[in-house]
């Protein structure tokens, strides 16, 4: 068997083409565009690429895009004053602090600085909070994409057996959450973990966030399991997976690539957000099919 190879850079051209729509009505209607803050503190040339990729997409989009550049050396209390300036800012709908923070930034502080109706990363506790209470909440973007991406694969995700491999706040943790608000049977695995590929051969779907190239192998996996790979790590070769994509092909029915697949449902998650944030904010009804 090979598995249908799922293609995230199109789902996520799509779902910006209707975020750009929905934002041409906005700006035709009642005269106004949502507004994404994007602060970067340094120069990790990582970052820079996530940045410029995030500021390409707000454009296209037809949404105001603010690029705010910090140095590394830059104090915790000038990072807060420009949140707060951010937060008051009404042009202002969404505001991501880039991560990671240098180490004299404590990354809680500002992200829980983030007015809640701003935080389009969802990474403030309060809208994890919401998440995990099932309230209305702003969703993490990688988990959402992830989320989109899996419904749009098998539809009902009800009582499927999922397994999460990493239990990051940014990702392992917003991902079971969406996992179980769908009533997904939900494992979350993670470097203590005794026999993952025994977990994994239990799952119907396996979502990989855990930033170890290739880690999980082809024969893991469950014949027919949906593989979602979240990982962006840098090797030698180049752009790679958590999973060893040419192994777990012959076995999957259904895959995401690196890159190609999770990381652009990312960056058009972000603009969902930012979209939502802003219909929200003005009392407008939030266009569908772009949230949890
Ligand atoms: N506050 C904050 N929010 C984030 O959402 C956030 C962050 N900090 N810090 C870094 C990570 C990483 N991240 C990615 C976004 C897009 C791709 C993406 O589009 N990747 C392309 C490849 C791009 C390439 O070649 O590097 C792909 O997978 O096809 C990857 C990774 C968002 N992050």
């Amino acid at each position: 068997m090979s598995a249908r190879i799922i293609d995230g850079r199109a789902r996520a051209a799509e779902l910006r083409a209707q975020i750009a729509t929905e934002v041409g009505t906005l700006k035709s209607e009642h005269g106004w565009v949502p507004g994404l803050a994007v602060v970067l503190v340094g120069s990790d040339p990582a970052s820079e690429v996530y940045v410029r990729m995030k500021g390409k997409a707000t454009a296209e989009a037809g949404m105001a895009g603010f690029e705010h550049r910090l140095p590394s050396t830059v104090t915790q209390a000038a990072l807060l004053d420009l949140i707060a300036r951010l937060n008051a800012d009404p042009a202002v709908h969404g505001i991501l602090v880039q991560l990671p923070l240098p180490p004299q930034i404590d990354e809680a502080a500002v992200i829980d600085a983030i007015a809640i109706a701003k935080d389009v990363d969802g990474f403030h506790v309060q809208n994890a909070g919401r998440l995990a209470t099932g309230q209305a909440a702003m969703v993490p973007c990688t988990p959402l994409g992830c989320l989109m991406l899996l419904r749009a694969e098998l539809g009902s995700l009800e009582g499927r057996d999922a397994l999460v491999i990493g239990r990051s706040n940014i990702v392992g943790k917003p991902m079971a959450q969406l996992l179980i608000r769908d009533s997904a049977t939900v494992t979350v695995a993670h470097s203590r973990s005794r026999d993952l590929p025994g977990l994994c051969r239990r799952a119907e779907i396996v979502i990989a966030a855990v930033g170890r190239p290739r880690l999980v192998q082809g024969d893991w996996l469950k014949p027919g399991a949906v593989v979602i790979d979240v990982g962006v790590n840098r090797t030698p070769e180049g752009l790679v997976g958590d999973v060893d994509f040419e192994a777990a092909r012959q076995v999957a029915s259904a895959i995401t690539p690196v890159p190609g697949g999770v990381g652009p449902m990312t960056i058009a998650c972000l603009l969902a957000n930012t979209l939502t944030a802003a219909c929200r904010s003005a009392g407008l009804p939030e266009p569908q099919g772009l949230t949890a």
